[in-house]
């Protein structure tokens, strides 16, 4: 399933958020979006998950999700959002069991989707004994557990260290290497839009619009930020992103 967003602009009252955004999330891409804070970025997410509706234009899907897919668009928040009186497959059969989901197939999807995250022997582990990265992982994988045909990504590793980053990203690469997933992924950060998208787009500062859309075609699995290529793909999107993030800075500050 594609996604397409038409003409998209929003008010919150006097607040404009997003201006005129129309853009293409082709099936089995990862598409992020770049941009200052209060740029719109996440208020762009809830539209395209349907949590919100825009002042103006829509989101368009094209095609079918999965036939087996429980929840067609799926988001993973920076705060993982794990329920910690549950265990990590207590926390993924919540949501299997949410769809009518339970028994031996609900055990088969949870064993498939810790084994793909590298969790299977934390099956019983508590939150509160997992690292962040973990409890990232542990998000990760039950958003995968119900197949979605797009997963919604805010800022998913914006809470952890920047080793852990590293560490999550290459599990990133390596699953959508080993099954490609749609993806819109929100960050602030340009060095993890360069390693994990497929399209970045660069938003403005408030009213948020598109400034530029950045296609890198090399494979996800080999992509390695000291490439010039690469680097200069980064550098090319600070430039752009620079001037708007002073600016937007600046109206933070001032209130
Ligand atoms: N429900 C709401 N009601 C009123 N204003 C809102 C609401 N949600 C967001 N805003 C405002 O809309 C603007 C865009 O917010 P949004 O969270 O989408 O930006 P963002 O680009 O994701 O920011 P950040 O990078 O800091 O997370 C901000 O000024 C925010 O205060």
């Amino acid at each position: 399933m594609d996604l397409r967003l038409n003409s998209i602009s929003h008010h919150y009252d006097d607040l404009e958020v997003l201006r005129d955004i129309s853009l293409d999330i082709p099936a089995g891409r990862i598409v992020c979006i770049v941009g200052p804070s209060g740029c719109g970025k996440s208020t762009l997410l809830r539209f395209i998950g349907g949590l919100e509706k825009p002042t103006r234009g829509e989101v368009l899907q094209i095609g079918e999700a999965p036939a087996d897919s429980l929840n067609p668009l799926t988001y993973v928040f920076q705060d993982f959002a794990l329920l910690p009186w549950r265990t990590v497959e207590g926390n993924i059969s919540l949501v299997l069991n949410d769809h009518g989901v339970r028994g031996r197939e609900a055990e088969e999807i949870i064993a498939d989707v810790l084994a793909r995250t590298k969790l299977s022997e934390f099956r019983t582990a508590w939150p509160r004994q997992l690292s962040g990265g973990m409890k990232q992982r542990v998000a990760i994988a039950r958003a995968l557990a119900v197949n979605p045909a797009a997963l919604l990504m805010d800022e998913p590793l914006s809470a952890l260290d920047s080793q852990t980053r590293e560490l999550l990203m290459d599990d990133l690469v390596g699953l959508w290497t080993r099954a490609p997933f749609t993806a819109v992924y929100v960050t602030h950060n340009l060095s993890e839009a360069v390693r994990l998208g497929h399209r970045i787009v660069v938003l403005s500062r408030r009213p948020g619009e598109i400034r530029e859309i950045v296609e890198i075609d090399s494979p996800l699995a080999g992509r390695d930020l000291a490439e010039p290529e690469l680097d200069a793909r980064q550098k090319h999107l600070w430039a752009l992103m620079r001037a708007e993030a002073e600016a937007a800075d600046k109206e933070l500050a001032h209130g």
